[in-house]
């Protein structure tokens, strides 16, 4: 299957600042990607390209197979901006039964899409009354008209709550198993940990890192954090020096290497342990080893 975007040693300057330094990306059919970066890593920039807002200096972007910015680009993409504004005066129905109709569908298509956003009660209200939660959905909305084969989404959770949070995501699942392909900035790593299945990580305009959540673990191979509950905390203190008391529990750092290695010590401990947990490195622990390298460059 050919990707629904290719980006290749893409490259934008703004006068002396590098927006974007040599960026490669690809988003397949059904993956949902994350985009993630500190303020003014470039992706924002990397967006406005996609979609044809702006030029680049150097590289190529293809779009569903077309030049960004083309009809048959902007027909196969959806986007959704971090802060979406739409007339106030403008009920939710009529603003989607209007974009309905500048992209050629069926205006009464508009329940149906607001039903999907969960705004049935809500669609024939005015917007201005709306919540910045509420206007997101409008937005999203708006972004599912014509099932495109791309979306462009930035920061879409910023303004929802949880349990909105969720809905919104298993809406992208539903996409994606259709065969959206999804690209998503956040800053919400949690979130996106969950459920996206790919993370790409700039740094200063440069892809520090890029693959799935498995992939960048074992490339950055951090430490797992074991944490021991124990029955007698003397005898679990005496058979393992290095753990750190925390509180009721003792947590170790342990290199991946040596897991097996120190869960077969723990055993060993038999009755002194009542539990045991091990947590892998979060996506914020390979977020911040991946994007430590450029920080340090720029002190
Ligand atoms: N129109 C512009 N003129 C000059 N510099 C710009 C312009 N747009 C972006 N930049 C610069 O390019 C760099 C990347 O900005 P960009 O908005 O893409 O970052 P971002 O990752 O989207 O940040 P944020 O998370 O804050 O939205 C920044 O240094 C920014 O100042």
């Amino acid at each position: 299957m050919n990707p629904r975007l290719t980006l290749l040693q893409l490259t934008k300057r703004f006068g002396g600042v590098a927006a974007l330094s040599d960026v490669s990306l690809t988003v397949e059919p059904g993956q949902r990607v994350a985009l993630l970066g500190h303020n003014g890593a470039g992706k924002s920039t990397m967006m406005k390209i996609i979609l044809g807002l702006i030029d680049f200096d150097s590289g190529s972007v293809s779009v569903a197979g077309a030049a960004p910015g083309s009809r048959a680009a902007r027909q196969a993409t959806a986007y959704l901006p971090e802060n979406v504004a739409f007339h106030p005066a403008l009920t939710g129905a009529e603003t989607v039964r209007h974009y309905l109709r500048l992209r050629g569908h069926d205006p009464r298509k508009a329940e149906e899409l607001l039903e999907r956003v969960d705004l049935a009660q809500a669609m024939h209200r005015r917007i201005g009354t709306y919540s910045k939660g509420m206007r997101q959905r409008v937005g999203l909305a708006q972004a599912l008209i014509g099932q495109p084969a791309l979306m462009v989404l930035d920061e879409p959770t910023s303004g929802l709550d949880p349990v909105s949070r969720r809905g919104f995501y298993a809406l992208l699942d539903d996409l994606a198993t259709q065969g959206t392909a999804i690209l998503l900035s956040s800053h919400a790593l949690t979130e996106v940990e969950a459920r996206t299945d790919r993370i790409a990580i700039l740094s200063r305009g440069v892809m520090v890192a890029e693959g799935s959540i498995a992939e960048l673990r074992r490339r950055a191979d951090l430490p797992v954090t074991v944490t021991i509950t124990p029955r007698d905390e003397g005898t679990v203190r005496a058979g393992l020096p290095q753990a750190v008391v925390n509180g009721r529990m003792l947590t170790l750092s342990v290199a991946q290497t040596d897991k097996l290695t120190t869960l077969g010590r723990i055993a060993q401990l038999g009755a002194a342990v009542e539990d045991v947990d091990i947590a892998p490195p979060t996506l914020e622990d390979i977020y911040t080893h991946f994007s430590r390298p450029a920080e340090s460059e720029a002190a």
